[in-house]
């Protein structure tokens, strides 16, 4: 890139991203210190099962909103209109059913990784193949988050690229190791805090300086950036109505659903009320992050509206346009561009350090916890910091592979969610809504959702078939209305003309990922479980099954439903065994606290549950 397009930070800059990788740090060693010092893994995983809404909600949406989302969703943006936007609409059903059927069934096994779920459904290797899964996708995802926001500023700035990876990765993995879940919750909070200020400021800045808001207004109107809601049922279509608004559902559930990092947090929740509390409070928050990065990427449309900046910039990255159009327009504002920098990182830490923490735990518990179920606590403690640092290198590397795709940064982090996150959610549903799979049919159908996921998706990537149009810059400058029209139809009936055979096959939407991935592992895991003989009720483990079709047939009479779904309704079957008191009181919804330190109780009906694993002794 041409040095002089190249942006410089002033001291004021760095005081406030020293500021904040001190206050992180800061938070990390206050949670080292206080409380019950990080000595207990009920503490350093689990923050004591004591956490409040506020915080568990803010570190939800913190935790899948990282600099991907806040350089990705504007340049998605500026290049393609607001379509993008629609997202949105997944937002309600995609929190709503997560909050009504996941967190009931998780939070009444009292789990410690969601993954003992399925060992308690089907069994350890089902167990093991879904935790290997998770881990494989974290590591791609860490990858990701880590890398973006160092290839960002090192594009504008000139910034070391590797030395802010492995600053990122450091600071990171030591307030995690020091401060457990409970310092990852509240530095999320405060992160999250200073993501929302550094879009805002960005927005603010570049309204004005574009000459207000009916200005950009009218420039993003005469460019096209508004898009209407596009109904076209074409599963090929990269963004629709349809893809974002359904298949985003399905994206939604299997990050907030079933991942690892987003039930831990529930889990952390001093009660079942609260963490549903806490999943319904992320709505207007991601709501709010949505529509601030939209509102950046329309601002940066309108103020670089027909000069478009990428050839000086030397790449046609239009990820990397994102930084410099903030560092452009923030340059002579001491402290902004210092402000948007913490803004990125901000994002960044807040999902390293979630999947840091969430790695540890299920690579303790699901993998190296029953085999040793002997092990010292001195010994445990060592290993989990060689593991943290392990996953460390392993995402340093991992960034490194990200850096070879060269993709735009928003798709590739929806394609891993969709491709891994997909046969996973399949996995759970198949496990909560069909009492008759079988661990078979569920490992089959798992196996089967990943080979079809990556063909898919390989395929993709190799063909390079996803149908990306960038909408043409801002006509108003650049050429008359006649043309402009002309240029329009003819782009059009070019990329209209379909593909056909495997390559409309590799072209399926990214957005529909999920969906489609989810919907294979069921089928097949049905099939499976029913060629190999059908789960009877007695074998099911109480609690693990919800009671969807009893739900949704609840018009048939009462003998039919019983014949239909082989299973007692979920309220029941805990609350009667487990807490006998609280059966008329709230069915079985709500558990008060005093109920919850009944640990011994719940042990005897699930062992695995409750496992003491790693005593952390305050580490580093
Ligand atoms: C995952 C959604 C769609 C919703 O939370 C959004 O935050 C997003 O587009 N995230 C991109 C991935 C990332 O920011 O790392
Ligand atoms: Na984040």
């Amino acid at each position: 890139m041409d040095p002089s397009y190249q942006k410089h930070f002033a001291v004021a800059d760095y005081v406030i991203f020293a500021v904040l990788l001190a206050a992180s740090m800061g938070i990390g060693l206050y949670h080292a210190l206080s409380g019950g010092r990080q000595r207990t893994t009920q503490e350093f995983l689990m923050a004591d099962r004591s956490m409040r809404c506020l915080p568990v909600s803010l570190s939800l949406i913190a935790t899948f909103q990282s600099a991907v989302a806040i350089i990705g969703v504007p340049a998605e943006i500026y290049t393609h209109g607001t379509q993008y936007w629609f997202i949105g609409c997944a937002y309600i059903l995609g929190l709503f059913i997560p909050a009504h059927v996941f967190i009931p069934v998780l939070y009444r096994l009292r789990l410690s990784s969601t993954y003992q779920y399925l060992e308690m459904r089907f069994s350890k290797a089902v167990r093991i193949c879904g935790t290997l899964t998770f881990i494989f996708q974290t590591v791609i995802y860490m990858g990701l988050c880590v890398y973006t926001p160092a290839f960002a500023l090192n594009a504008v700035t000139g910034f070391e690229l590797w030395g802010a990876v492995l600053a990122t990765g450091l600071v990171c993995t030591l307030y995690t190791t020091m401060g457990g879940l409970k310092a990852v919750i509240w530095t999320d909070v405060f992160q999250t805090v200073v993501m929302f200020a550094g879009q805002l400021a960005v927005i603010v800045v570049g309204v004005q300086q574009t000459g207000g808001v009916s200005e950009v207004w009218r420039k993003v109107r005469e460019g096209n950036r508004i898009s209407a809601l596009d109904l076209n049922p074409d599963p090929t279509e990269r963004h629709t109505f349809w893809t974002l608004g359904v298949g985003g559902i399905f994206l939604m559930l299997s990050l907030y659903g079933v991942n690892q990092a987003q039930v831990q947090r529930y889990l952390s929740a001093r009660t079942e009320k609260e963490a549903v509390r806490s999943c319904y409070m992320v709505f207007p928050s991601l709501q709010l992050a949505l529509a601030l990065s939209c509102v950046m990427g329309l601002v940066m449309f309108a103020r670089y509206c027909g000069e478009d900046p990428s050839d000086k910039l030397g790449t046609s990255s239009k990820d990397a346009m994102v930084i410099y159009f903030v560092m452009d327009m923030l340059q002579g504002l001491p402290g902004l561009p210092g402000l948007f920098i913490a803004c990125l990182f901000s994002a960044a830490l807040s999902t390293i350090s979630s999947a840091f923490n969430s790695l540890a735990t299920v690579t303790m518990e699901d993998l190296i916890k029953p085999h040793f179920p002997t092990m010292t606590e001195a010994r445990a403690t060592l290993l989990s910091k060689a593991l943290a640092m392990s996953y460390g290198l392993l995402c340093l590397a991992m960034a490194y592979i990200t850096h070879l795709m060269g993709d735009s940064v928003l798709q590739v982090a929806l394609k891993i969610f969709g491709m891994v996150g997909g046969p996973i959610l399949g996995l759970f549903c198949l496990g909560m809504f069909f009492p008759w799979a079988n661990s078979t049919g569920a490992l089959a159908g798992l196996g089967a959702g990943l080979a079809l996921a990556f063909w898919v998706g390989v395929g993709s990537i190799v063909t390079r078939s996803s149908s990306t149009r960038p909408l043409p810059p801002c006509r108003a400058v650049l050429l008359s209305d006649n043309t402009t029209t002309a240029i329009h139809t003819a782009l059009l009936n070019v990329t209209l003309s379909q593909p056909s055979g495997l390559k409309r096959f590799y072209s399926l939407s990214y957005m529909w990922y999920s969906a489609f991935n989810c919907f294979t592992v069921i089928l097949i895991g049905l099939i499976i479980s029913f060629l190999t003989g059908p789960m009877k009720e007695e074998d099911l483990t109480p609690g693990t099954v919800y009671p969807l079709l009893g739900k949704l047939l609840c018009f048939l009479p009462e003998h039919l439903k019983k014949k239909l779904c082989c299973v007692t309704p979920l309220g029941h079957t805990l609350s009667a065994q487990q807490r006998p008191s609280q059966n008329k009181e709230s069915n079985g919804l709500v558990f008060p606290r005093e109920d919850r330190t009944s640990q011994e109780e719940t042990d005897t009906f699930f062992p695995e549950a409750h496992t003491p694993l790693v005593e952390h002794e305050t580490t580093v």
